[in-house]
């Protein structure tokens, strides 16, 4: 019996073991994981501690891997979803992004380490983990693949466009660069063309990235969230993924509330009892730059096509003109 980073105990044993416990839901909550990974341990993380994160303070709580994990797509939604989710009792979700499946670094550290980090669940939780950069990783989908082929995978999608911008703002921000032009930064200065190479462009090609996914898992699998839907009528796409990950309703608006203030919609946290409103940072709902028509109407044409790609491999068309 060792004791993990963060104090919990851990028994490892040599033999592989799969310690699954089957919800009502279906889903299959590990607390362990078998083989196939750069650390072939079994590890089960064994907890009787209570946790003072305001949720239920039962015994049986441990570290168990994701059911179900959103996979991006940056700037789709992907935090206002996670934390959406994350206030239903049936769902507890890892509010860091974690980045394991996509780098490297990270995986290389094991499954182990992964299941450390996730947040503590009961039996009938599904965990769930939100890293937006998995949905162009490479490596994820085998990777996710590996862990649980049943995995369920939910992808908030946004109108490609503004995808785009909001993924610019948020670059410009992050870089202080804020002379820097979009027209300029999508748009090659001697053609007119939309430029080739610009990763923030190539991330809204989704059915490029959607392709590689689908190699791999059913399109049954992969839940699609409408990202611009989710800004607006937050509480139909919730709705939607509950019955997708098979719980219970929860969502109304008594927990999901627009906030005039805030201009979006925010959330009610049910803690010891009480309603706590809560609603996303700053960083979520940045002003856009200001795009000229004739080079936003250049971006529809460009992603037309490929969004027309994307229809017929999903099955259902989105409005983004
Ligand atoms: N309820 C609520 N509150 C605040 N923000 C909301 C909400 N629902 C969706 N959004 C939109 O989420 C956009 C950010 O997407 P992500 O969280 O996926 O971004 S990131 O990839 O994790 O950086 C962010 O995009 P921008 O408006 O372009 O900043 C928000 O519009």
């Amino acid at each position: 019996m060792t004791k993990a980073p963060d104090g919990h105990l851990i028994s490892e044993n040599d033999s592989p073991i799969l310690k699954s416990n089957s919800g009502e839901n279906g889903f299959v909550s590990q607390s362990l994981e078998v083989n196939k990974y750069p650390q072939t341990t079994t590890v089960t993380v064994i907890d009787n501690h209570t946790v003072t994160s305001g949720r239920r303070q039962e015994k049986g709580r441990s570290h168990r891997l994701p059911g179900a994990i959103i996979i991006g797509v940056r700037k789709g939604g992907t935090k206002a979803l996670i934390e959406f989710l994350n206030i239903h009792p049936q769902v507890v979700a890892a509010t860091d992004e974690m980045h394991f499946f996509s780098d490297d670094d990270n995986y290389g550290q094991g499954m182990h380490w992964y299941l450390n980090k996730m947040p503590m669940s009961l039996p009938d939780q599904i965990t769930m983990e939100k890293t937006p950069k998995y949905f162009i990783s490479q490596a994820a989908p085998d990777r996710i693949h590996s862990m649980n082929s049943s995995i369920r995978l939910v992808l908030a999608l946004r109108n490609p466009v503004t995808r785009v911008i909001s993924d610019f703002a948020q670059r410009v921000e992050n870089m202080g660069d804020t002379g820097r032009n979009f027209t300029e930064y999508v748009l090659d200065n001697t053609t007119w063309e939309v430029k080739q190479d610009v990763l923030c462009l190539t991330i809204s090609i989704y059915h490029l990235h959607l392709a590689r996914w689908l190699q791999l898992f059913p399109l049954k699998q992969i839940h699609i969230v409408d990202g611009d839907r989710l800004i607006s009528e937050p509480l139909e796409e919730l709705k939607g993924v509950e019955r997708f990950l098979g719980i219970p309703r929860y969502f109304s608006e008594e927990v999901v509330y627009f906030n005039a203030t805030r201009g979006f919609y925010c959330m009610k946290k049910k803690v010891h009892g009480l309603y706590t409103a809560s609603c996303l940072g700053a960083t979520k709902g940045r002003d856009h730059p200001h795009v000229e028509g004739w080079v936003r109407d250049k971006l529809v044409r460009y992603f037309d096509t490929h969004n027309e790609k994307l229809f017929r491999m999903i099955g259902r068309r989105f409005n983004w003109s």
